[in-house]
């Protein structure tokens, strides 16, 4: 493996199905390349993970299917190895920064018992307006985007019902909700978690770039379903919220980064202080 200076593990949990995640993320972890090296893990199909001794950062990918249903192999591994890396912040000076989007965000809320998640009526699928709640308004992940921001949601789950009690006894903060929608019976889903001052997960995909939506809609099928499902002009309005720079471009220029720059910072910080 390179030298360079700090490592970032991949969790691939896309199940060996085509998706343009992992193209966006390693595009945007490339951006970094003068610091840092990466390696992938796949997770669900070869139920790999990553030696906590050998990475610094953690980043694990949305994903397909149930986020309540593993195979009783790959997903009972990748809650140990979120406790091991929980255990592993409590425990240690440096600290290991973790994060979860879409599906890994949905297994997280679950695993550490702060909501429920349930399926949706309809498929959310687009660009979307996520709303940052008082707690968002300062967390550093979010900082240079507005207030709503714009992000690609992709996904038939949804996180509702937050445990208070729970969030408050673990310091877990919700940083960011879905729009209001239509129909007032609808409760808003969480669209953002900080779990602790190290994991921080987004439900919706930080990582995508308007390519990797246009790519997604070459597909035929793809494409008619959305249009179906959207209208045509809804449909139209959607494409053109993909050309302005402050929506999906200024998402993935801007939270992926956050995260990790914060991260590197810390690390360099702890890292540096602990060599002195
Ligand atoms: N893009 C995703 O990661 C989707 C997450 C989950 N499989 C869902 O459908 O809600």
């Amino acid at each position: 493996m390179s030298n360079k200076i700090i490592k970032i593990a991949l969790l691939d949990m896309y199940n060996g199905e085509p998706n343009q995640g992992m193209r966006c993320i390693i595009d945007v972890v490339n951006r970094f390349s003068p610091v840092v090296s990466f390696k992938i893990f796949d997770v669900r199909v070869k139920c790999e993970l990553p030696d906590i001794n050998k990475f610094d950062i953690y980043i694990s990918t949305g994903g397909p299917g149930n986020p309540l249903i593993g195979d009783g192999n790959w997903d009972v591994k990748y809650y140990e190895f979120i406790d091991s890396l929980n255990k592993w912040n409590n425990e240690n000076a440096i600290k290991k920064h973790v994060l979860f989007i879409c599906h890994s965000f949905q297994m997280a809320c679950l695993h550490f018992g702060l909501a429920t998640v349930t399926k949706r009526n309809d498929t959310s699928f687009g660009v979307m307006t996520i709303h940052k709640t008082k707690e968002g308004l300062v967390d550093p992940l979010f900082e240079g985007l507005a207030d709503p921001f714009y992000a690609i949601d992709s996904r038939d789950y949804q996180v509702i019902q937050p445990k208070l009690s729970i969030f408050a006894k673990k310091g877990a903060k919700i940083i960011s909700l879905e729009k209001i929608r239509d129909h007032i019976q609808y409760e808003r889903a969480i669209m953002a978690v900080r779990f602790t001052d190290y994991f921080v997960g987004t439900q919706f995909h930080p990582e995508a770039d308007p390519i990797s939506f246009v790519s997604h809609l070459r597909n035929k099928d793809a494409k008619e379903k959305i249009r179906a499902m959207k209208g045509k002009r809804k449909f139209r309005n959607m494409l053109e919220d993909l050309l302005d720079d402050d929506k999906i471009y200024r998402t993935n220029e801007t939270l992926i980064p956050n995260f990790l720059r914060i991260a590197i910072n810390d690390l360099m910080k702890t890292k540096k202080m602990l060599s002195n």
